[in-house]
């Protein structure tokens, strides 16, 4: 049965297929049922998808649909697949032809979100190195999707979240040494707000609380260590307070993780990516869900990457894609009831 809210099923892109994504697909479509899976089906990969499910052991019967609305009439006995995009399934061998067929595979995904005919998207995990050599121009799947959404890089939000901690990076996919060059009062200001609205529209939390890190050490030691706190992230938090958002920082990265802090915020916003994902990561890795804030659109995917070095072992935990797909159809419901 389609979602009983939205009525339509989430489109899943494959990922990069010697990757860790496709035996992962199917991992949780055999555990749909025990899990409480909203209907979603892959677009492309028919013959690879077949082959890392029964390399890895698993019964997955798959039946290529026309037509995204057949997939939930599908979904109960077979894993839907839409598009005739595939290759042969080498896991653990990278490769130009897999890039593209991930590429295909989340453009045409997208595609289908944007005109309505998925309820939301769920992208399995790409190498953003090997993308660049098949024509991909966007750091990540994140600025990707803002730019096939017409809004700007920045307009779109990359939080992690998972059953113990949220954290937004507010600079992502650079080098460290740009951070610093990076950050603006505007930039900060920009994000924390779509990641205030987002929380009380997609999450519920109407009046959440957000933590902001600094970027130096004991957050700058009054200027001892670094000025970014008082010439930045300071005014960006008064900035965020006088527009009624209740922001609290800058806090020391080292000790905002701890379990009595984490009690007192409901997402932790970070300067740089490993900022935030480190402490994610540690905490909830296989549960872990990267989504991103300020589309007109749906999007999840799990925390990990291609994890290419156990591709095709059959040792990938399935936990964060399950996660993934729940939030995305969790997201998917409550856009459906409320706007
Ligand atoms: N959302 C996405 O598409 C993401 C893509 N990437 C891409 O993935 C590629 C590899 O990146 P890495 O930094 O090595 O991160 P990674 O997440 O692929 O792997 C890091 C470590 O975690 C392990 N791991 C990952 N997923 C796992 C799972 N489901 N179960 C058990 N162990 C798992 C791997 O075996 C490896 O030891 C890069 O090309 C990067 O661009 C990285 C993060 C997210
Ligand atoms: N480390 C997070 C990550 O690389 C995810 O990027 P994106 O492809 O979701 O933009």
């Amino acid at each position: 049965m389609p979602d009983a809210q939205t009525g339509r099923p989430l489109a899943c892109s494959i990922g990069d297929p010697a990757g860790v994504g496709p035996e992962l697909i199917c991992k949780a479509w055999t555990r749909r049922e025990a899990e409480g899976l909203p209907p979603f089906f892959v677009v492309g990969g028919a013959g690879l998808l077949a082959q890392a499910a029964s390399g890895r052991g698993l019964d997955v019967p798959i039946e290529v649909i026309d037509d995204a609305a057949d997939a939930a009439s599908v979904f109960g006995e077979a894993l839907p697949v839409l598009g005739s995009g595939d290759i042969d399934y080498s896991p653990a061998e990278p490769s130009r032809g897999g890039a593209k067929l991930a590429l295909d595979s989340l453009e045409s995904a997208t595609g289908l979100v944007m005109l309505g005919e998925a309820s939301g998207l769920v992208t399995g995990p790409v190498s953003k190195g090997l993308l660049a050599t098949v024509g991909f121009e966007h750091p990540g799947q994140t600025e990707f999707l803002a730019h096939a959404c017409g809004i700007a890089a920045d307009e779109a939000v990359m939080m992690l979240a998972g059953p113990n901690l949220r954290t937004v990076p507010i600079t992502v996919h650079c080098a460290l040494a740009e951070v610093a060059a990076m950050l603006s009062i505007r930039l900060i200001g920009r994000k924390a707000m779509i990641v205030a609205e987002a929380l009380a529209r997609d999450f519920g939390i109407e009046r959440p609380r957000l933590a902001i890190s600094g970027l130096n050490p004991h957050a700058g030691e009054d200027g001892k260590f670094g000025d970014e706190e008082a010439r930045i992230i300071v005014p960006a938090i008064e900035a965020l307070r006088a527009a009624g958002i209740e922001a609290s920082g800058p806090h020391p990265a080292d000790a905002m993780f701890t379990p009595r802090a984490r009690a007192g915020y409901d997402v932790a916003i970070c300067m740089y990516h490993d900022q935030a994902l480190v402490p994610l990561k540690a905490l909830d890795f296989d549960a872990g869900v990267n989504v991103t804030l300020g589309l007109p659109i749906v999007r999840t995917s799990a925390d990990h990457g291609t994890a290419f070095d156990i591709a095709g072992k059959g040792i990938a935990d399935a936990g964060a894609t399950i996660a993934a797909i729940r939030m995305a159809g969790e997201m998917a419901a409550r856009r459906a009831m409320h706007g």
